[in-house]
């Protein structure tokens, strides 16, 4: 196996007294697609923030392929922003601009100035989320599904190495969510991308993971393939998995 893209090592991140990253280790390998799971809190959203450098760890290192980016200046870290895209949770456009003009931002961001460049490389974007044509309208017009998308073009048009998804299916429905999916897998396949994704939908996890971090009380409580997740007996794991809380139902109700 090659050098990883990322490396965790010994990883925490305290808010005040709350001590939410209790040292994580991992590697993620260059073009897989890693799923994190775990319950709600278990810091998940924290550890995706890590590795652009958007938070600086209270003790531990990030490094991306040999750079260690922990606690970088935004200088510092503008490189890496380039080689790690992130759609963040719900999208996050920006409503007063147009798509063309939202997918367009990392590129004026990283100092792109040739128009001609910026509109091709936009229209490729807008393609391989399905949005070709798409440019002049607004945000406010289009749906859930469509802004994600959006978002989606908007972290893969300066073609980055990694790209990170904060719940990319929340608020979808299941044909929606599938064609996400497909997207996700695309760019792992067609572009080399490396993949990281936070999710809870489980029939999403089994169609885009080649691997699944588990997270609990800020560690990788498990990691390994579908098939071992299919196959766990860890009861933690198995509720997971099957989605049961152990509460029992009342049939008769
Ligand atoms: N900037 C912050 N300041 C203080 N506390 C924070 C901050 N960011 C996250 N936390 C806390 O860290 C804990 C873990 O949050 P995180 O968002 O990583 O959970 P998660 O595993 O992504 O959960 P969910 O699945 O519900 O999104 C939570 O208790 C949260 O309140």
């Amino acid at each position: 196996m090659s050098d990883p893209f990322i490396r965790v090592r010994d990883l925490h991140q305290r808010f005040g007294s709350q001590h939410v990253l209790r040292g994580i280790d991992l590697d993620v390998h260059r073009g897989e697609t890693l799923v994190l799971l775990g319950g709600s809190g278990a810091g998940k959203s924290v550890l995706l923030k890590h590795l652009p450098g958007l938070l600086c760890p209270t003790e531990g290192t990030v490094h991306v392929e040999d750079t260690e980016i922990s606690c970088m200046n935004e200088r510092e870290l503008t490189p890496i922003r380039r080689k790690v895209g992130i759609m963040f949770q719900g999208g996050a456009l920006f409503d007063f601009m147009s798509v063309g003009e939202n997918v367009a931002f990392p590129l004026r961001e990283a100092g792109v100035r040739d128009e001609a460049e910026i509109a091709k490389r936009v229209a490729d974007a807008l393609e391989i989320v399905r949005l070709a044509g798409e440019e002049s309208k607004m945000p406010a017009s289009l749906s859930g599904g469509m802004r994600k998308r959006v978002a989606l073009a908007r972290a893969v048009v300066d073609r980055p190495a990694c790209v990170l998804y904060d719940e990319p299916h929340a608020g979808l429905d299941p044909v929606t969510a599938d064609t996400i999916d497909h997207m996700i897998k695309r760019l792992q396949r067609d572009y080399g991308m490396t993949n990281i994704v936070i999710t809870h939908e489980m029939r999403s996890v089994f169609h885009i993971a080649d691997r699944i971090a588990f997270l609990k009380d800020g560690l990788i409580y498990w990691l390994g393939t579908p098939k071992e997740l299919r196959q766990t007996t860890d009861p933690e794991l198995r509720a997971f998995v099957d989605g049961d809380s152990g509460d029992p139902w009342d049939e008769s109700a």
